[in-house]
């Protein structure tokens, strides 16, 4: 018994994957988004199949979760067929509590829902797709494994923001970092591949959501994410940093309530705010296309990344490396040449063909002379939460 069913909520989607332990392989894998809007989606995919695609209204991460159940149903593989060891379940905001994967009973469910308010979008779709998982598969153990975990390392002078003490300790407001799970698959993997036991250095995790994490030995010292995972990089409708005097002011002179300046900040900012579309594919094309908005939000982008950057090369004082990761961090080679385009002089030298090469896997882009190794990692959520729920039951 070896099977691990792994569901990776989103605010409006989530991924899942059928993974068999032995050997790590991928029995089916999967997506259902647009949860809440008119039309929702499910994509199916199992190796050596065709992707079956279901399109229909999915209210919510409830809904999702029985549509899924019926695409293993329909197209395999069988999820009774054989029983599964755990459930794993992404969960992005850990708080303080939280900081090992933890088997979810009934008050683990009610910690996790109190913790939504510091994860807004995130945490409300993984308690329903916590108990509607916990409904369907009654006698499997599930395990939720957190976003936030990885760093709970990360000392006080990088955690506290620099407010009221008293206050911040009441609403438990400090920096918890998100993408954690990602961030460590990555460090690892880069470990192994650089031959060494633990890894130094910069990951940039560039998906919809991006952040970017400084890890020494292993462990996280800081990551650009902060209360919840609105800080830092620009995303893909995300604003992330502004002067906090904005929200203030959006409130106080534009007009906006609060719940206005959330959805602006969290869902119609970043690369959506700036150019109508938040998909890095579609602003890259334009700006090809010679469209100035376009071409000025990837300036915007890369020029926060490089604020990050070097933040965190100074604050290591030392790297191996710094490794990209995610859809864009994975994809976009213009990009990455873009950011370390004249860092030289700091020991870092991309390899122009190298960048450029359509290969996959983890590999190296920077050239033979460059201090500072330059990576690509594909991130893979679903593997490092399964090994971790797999490691608990
Ligand atoms: N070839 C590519 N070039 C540039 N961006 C890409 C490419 N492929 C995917 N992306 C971008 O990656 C982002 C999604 O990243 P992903 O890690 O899949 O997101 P999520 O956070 O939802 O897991 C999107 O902005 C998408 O446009
Ligand atoms: C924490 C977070 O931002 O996650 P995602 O990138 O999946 O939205
Ligand atoms: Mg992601």
């Amino acid at each position: 018994m070896s099977r691990i069913l792994v569901v990776n909520s989103g605010s409006s989607s989530f991924k899942y994957q059928l993974l068999e332990l032995d050997g790590e392989r991928r029995l089916a894998s999967g997506l259902v988004e647009r949860i809440g809007e008119a039309q929702g989606r499910l994509e199916h995919r199992v190796p050596g199949a065709e992707t079956i695609e279901v399109v229909a209204p999915v209210a919510d991460h409830t809904a999702g979760f029985a549509l899924m159940v019926e695409a293993f149903a329909q197209h395999g593989p069988d999820l009774a067929a054989e029983p599964l060891l755990a459930v794993g379940h992404r969960v992005v905001q850990g708080g303080k509590r939280f900081f090992e994967p933890t088997v979810v009973n009934d008050l683990v469910e009610i910690n996790i829902e109190d913790l939504s308010e510091l994860a807004p979008l995130h945490n409300p779709g993984a308690v329903q797709g916590i108990r509607a998982a916990r409904a369907a598969f009654a006698d499997v153990p599930h395990v939720a494994v957190f976003d936030t975990a990885f760093h709970q390392s990360i000392p006080e002078a990088a955690s506290t923001y620099a407010i009221d003490a008293e206050l911040a300790e009441r609403h438990r407001i400090r920096r918890y970092g998100f993408h954690g799970t990602s961030h460590k698959f990555v460090s690892e993997t880069a470990a192994a591949f650089l031959g060494d036991d633990a890894f130094t250095g910069v990951v940039l995790h560039l998906g919809n959501g991006a952040s970017a994490c400084a890890v020494r030995d292993g462990r996280s010292i800081d990551t650009s994410m902060g209360m919840t995972p609105l800080q830092g990089l620009v995303m893909g409708t995300r604003s992330g940093d502004v002067d906090p005097a904005v929200l203030i002011h959006l409130q106080r002179r534009a007009g906006l309530s609060v719940a206005e300046v959330d959805d602006l900040l969290n869902k119609r900012s970043g690369l959506l705010g700036l150019t109508g579309s938040g998909d890095m594919r579609d602003v890259r094309r334009r700006a090809n296309d010679g469209d100035a908005d376009a071409r000025r939000a990837l300036d915007v982008y890369a020029h926060r990344l490089r604020h990050y950057l070097g933040a965190y090369l100074l604050e290591l004082g030392t790297a191996q490396a710094v490794v990209f990761t995610a859809g864009v961090g994975e994809n976009d080679a213009v990009l990455r040449e873009e950011l370390l385009a004249g860092l030289e002089p700091f020991g870092i030298v991309v390899d122009p063909e190298r960048n450029a090469s359509p290969e996959r896997g983890v590999r190296r882009i920077s050239s033979d002379d460059s201090r500072i190794a330059v990576l690509v990692v594909p991130t893979d959520e679903e593997l490092e939460i399964a090994r971790q729920a797999a490691a608990v039951v």
